[in-house]
């Protein structure tokens, strides 16, 4: 085996088919079971994306209200996990206290290890519906908060902003939180995805590969850039100061967070439909300043570095201006991406082959430990 034939990082490598979503970098597309993620971000709810990508198809009317239906009545917290939520420290990150929710929301599920198809898909609809309920209440007790009970009446983003802010949304917010939702859904093979498919392939339950993918999420390189990209926008402080501050950063080869991706070399396609939500945010919320230092950001790392924004730029300040804390962002993140996950983890299932590659070794030669005669 020569360094040629060593994929680092996997860059370039084809491991599966999937029939889910296909990210095409030479035309700047995305598209979930065919339909390309803005028109699904104009014209569907989320809970109709959820049930296009678990299903192949988007629901009939029925099929939507019985999704709804199921999803409404799913939303509260066990005890278990609403008690896991409050002792958990303040000082363990909000994507921790998820990862911990979600496995104990496995732990307390009889058919946890049930890995039929109509039990998976229960169990993705449970986990749509509980997540919010997570996130919602931990950033709620962190400011002393509590907690706010379900509304039958709501779909998922309104409701999901009902319970973290405890008022009635405003539309506007809710159809911002609603693209971001349907955008963050789904991205092919990337490596939380990935992690839920290799947890998968042991014959590992749909709970497992979840928590997995939640940990993966949680690095910077990853979903963690959305939150990332907060602090960022709070070093900088406002748009005069990012051609210094952009200079010092570069000049310590940082990483600046929200900009760069594996697939995309020329654009996320998600990054437009997800700008045109914050621009709507912005003449809402009069937070001019705060686009202001985005788009200068933004000008001036693409003119000198030619890398361009990610998903995770747009959303970071949008879910910065509808009130959420800056550690919840990447659980938001996960709120939506349940849905792909859950989805990768039925294809999976359907069609396994464990995931297991190769490796080059590159360690010391054989020798012996001293006394054993070889
Ligand atoms: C929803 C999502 O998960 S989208 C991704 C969110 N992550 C981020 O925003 C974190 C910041 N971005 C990055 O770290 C990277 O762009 C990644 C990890 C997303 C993609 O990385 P890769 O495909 O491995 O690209 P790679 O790291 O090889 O980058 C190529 C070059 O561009 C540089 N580069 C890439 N992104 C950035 C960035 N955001 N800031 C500074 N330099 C960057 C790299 O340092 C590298 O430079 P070099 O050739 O001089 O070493
Ligand atoms: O595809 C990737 O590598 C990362 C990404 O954009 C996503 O998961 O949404």
């Amino acid at each position: 085996m020569t360094d040629q034939d060593i994929k680092k990082g996997l860059a370039g490598v084809v491991v599966d088919t999937t029939a889910i979503s296909k990210v095409n970098p030479d035309t700047n597309s995305l598209l979930y079971r065919g339909y390309p993620v803005q028109e699904l971000a104009d014209t569907q709810s989320f809970e109709a994306v959820a049930h296009l990508l678990w299903h192949g198809e988007l629901p009939t009317e029925s099929e939507l209200d019985a999704l709804m239906q199921q999803e409404r009545g799913d939303r509260a917290l066990d005890p278990l996990t609403r008690e896991l939520i409050d002792r958990s420290p303040d000082t363990a990150h909000p994507m921790d206290v998820l990862r911990t929710a979600v496995s104990a929301t496995g732990a307390n599920d009889p058919d946890a290890n049930d890995a039929s198809p109509t039990s998976d898909l229960d169990k993705s609809v449970r986990l749509l519906a509980r997540i919010p309920a997570m996130v919602a209440y931990d950033q709620r007790r962190r400011r002393g908060q509590d907690i706010v009970a379900p509304r039958d009446d709501l779909d998922f983003s309104a409701n999901f902003l009902w319970m973290t802010f405890g008022e009635e949304p405003d539309a506007i917010v809710v159809d911002a939180f609603r693209r971001s939702m349907v955008l963050y859904a789904e991205h092919s093979f990337n490596a939380s995805t990935f992690t839920a498919r290799v947890i998968t392939s042991t014959t590992s339950d749909l709970y497992s590969a979840v928590v997995g993918a939640i940990g993966a999420l949680k690095g910077a390189l990853h979903g963690g850039a959305n939150e990332a990209v907060m602090h960022l926008f709070d070093e900088i402080g406002d748009a005069s100061k990012v051609s210094g501050w952009l200079d010092a950063a570069l000049a310590e080869k940082r990483k600046i967070m929200g900009f760069g991706h594996r697939v995309y070399k020329h654009g996320d396609s998600r990054v437009p439909t997800m700008r045109a939500a914050l621009d709507q945010l912005v003449e809402h919320y009069g937070a001019q300043d705060m686009l202001a230092l985005y788009e200068e950001l933004e000008r001036e790392f693409v003119a000198r570095k030619g890398i361009h924004p990610n998903l995770d730029y747009p959303s970071g300040p949008a879910y910065r201006l509808m009130g959420f804390d800056t550690p919840t962002f990447t659980p938001l993140f996960v709120a939506s991406r349940i849905t792909g996950w859950t989805a990768h983890v039925m294809e999976q299932a359907a069609s396994n082959a464990l995931i297991r590659p190769l490796s080059a070794y590159d360690g010391p030669d054989e020798r012996h430990v001293p006394g054993v005669d070889a």
